[in-house]
C-alpha cells in the first residue's frame, strides 16, 4: 500500500494588515492529502494564495487554523504546531522547497552550495562535490561557473544552481513554487526528467508551475484554489 505523506485539513491563512487595520484572507479551509510518489499541480489566478499555501505547509508562515499532518519517517507531526527545532530538522532531512529565488551566500562557490545537502547527510566531501558537478552540468550551468559565487550569476543561472541543490537529494516531500520561471528550454526539460525520477523514487510533490505543460505527464491530481470572498464560505478549494 502506498504510504500517506501529507494530510492538510481545514487549513486557513490570513494576513493582519496592521497599517490598514484590516485582514487579508489568503485561503480558507483547504483540504487535501498526498501519498508517496504523488504529484499534485496547484492552480488558480494571481493572488489566490498558491505561494502562501506552499509557504504555510513549509511553515514559513503559521496558519490561523487547520492542520498540516506530515507523516515523517520519524513519526507523525503537525507542522502547523511543531516546534521550530523540529521544523528545522525536517527541512534538513525530509522536506524540500524549490522557489524561483536562490538564497545565494556571499563567497560560497556554486558547487559548494549544491553539495551542501549531501555533506549534511553524511556523504564524503569529494563524493558530494562530484555529484554536485554532475547536477550543475545536467541543469546546464557552464563548468567555468562551478567555482564562482552565484551572487553574480544571471537569474536563470542562479535558478539552475537552486534546482541542482534542491533536487540533489530525494526528499519525502517536495514543494515547488514556480521552479521554471526563468529557465531556458534545456533546463526545463532536465527539471521534468529529474522530477519524474524523484516521483518514481516515491517523493510526494505539490507545486505551482509557470509552464504546467512541462509536467503534464507527471500530474496525478490538480487542486484549484479559488478567491476567498470577504463573507465566510465553508470551502474554497475544488479538488
Ligand atoms: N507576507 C504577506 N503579508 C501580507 N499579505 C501577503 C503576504 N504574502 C502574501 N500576501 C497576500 O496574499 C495573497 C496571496 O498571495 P500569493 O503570493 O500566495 O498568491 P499566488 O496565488 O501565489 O499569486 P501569483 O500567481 O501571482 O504568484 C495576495 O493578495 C498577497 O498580497
Amino acid at each position: 500500500m502506498t504510504e500517506a505523506v501529507l494530510n492538510v485539513s481545514g487549513l486557513t491563512k490570513s494576513f493582519q494588515m496592521h497599517h490598514l487595520d484590516n485582514t487579508l484572507h489568503a485561503f480558507r479551509d483547504v483540504n487535501f492529502s498526498l501519498k508517496q510518489g504523488e504529484f499534485v499541480l496547484l492552480k488558480g489566478p494571481n493572488g489566490v494564495g498558491k505561494s502562501t499555501l506552499l509557504r504555510t505547509i513549509y511553515r514559513t508562515y503559521l496558519p490561523v487554523d487547520g492542520k498540516v499532518m506530515f507523516h515523517s519517517a520519524r513519526g507523525d507531526i503537525d507542522l502547523a504546531n511543531a516546534a521550530d527545532i523540529d521544523v528545522a530538522l525536517l527541512r534538513a532531512e525530509e522536506i524540500g522547497f524549490v522557489t524561483q529565488f536562490l538564497v545565494a551566500r556571499p563567497r560560497v562557490a556554486a558547487e559548494d552550495i549544491v553539495a551542501e545537502p549531501l555533506r549534511l547527510a553524511g556523504v564524503a566531501p569529494e563524493d558530494a562535490l562530484d555529484q554536485a558537478r554532475h547536477w550543475l552540468n545536467v541543469f546546464g550551468v557552464k563548468e567555468k561557473l562551478w567555482k564562482a559565487y552565484p551572487t553574480t550569476f544571471s537569474g536563470g543561472e542562479q535558478q539552475k544552481v537552486n534546482l541542482a541543490r534542491a533536487l540533489i537529494l530525494p526528499r519525502r516531500l517536495l514543494l515547488l513554487d514556480e521552479p521554471t520561471a526563468s529557465l531556458d528550454a534545456g533546463a526545463r526539460a532536465a527539471l521534468t526528467k529529474r522530477l519524474d525520477e524523484l516521483k518514481k523514487e516515491g517523493v510526494a510533490m505539490i507545486g505551482v508551475f509557470h509552464h504546467p505543460g512541462d509536467v503534464a505527464e507527471l500530474v496525478d491530481r490538480t487542486i484549484e484554489l479559488t478567491m476567498v470572498s470577504e463573507e465566510r464560505r465553508p470551502a474554497d478549494v475544488a479538488v
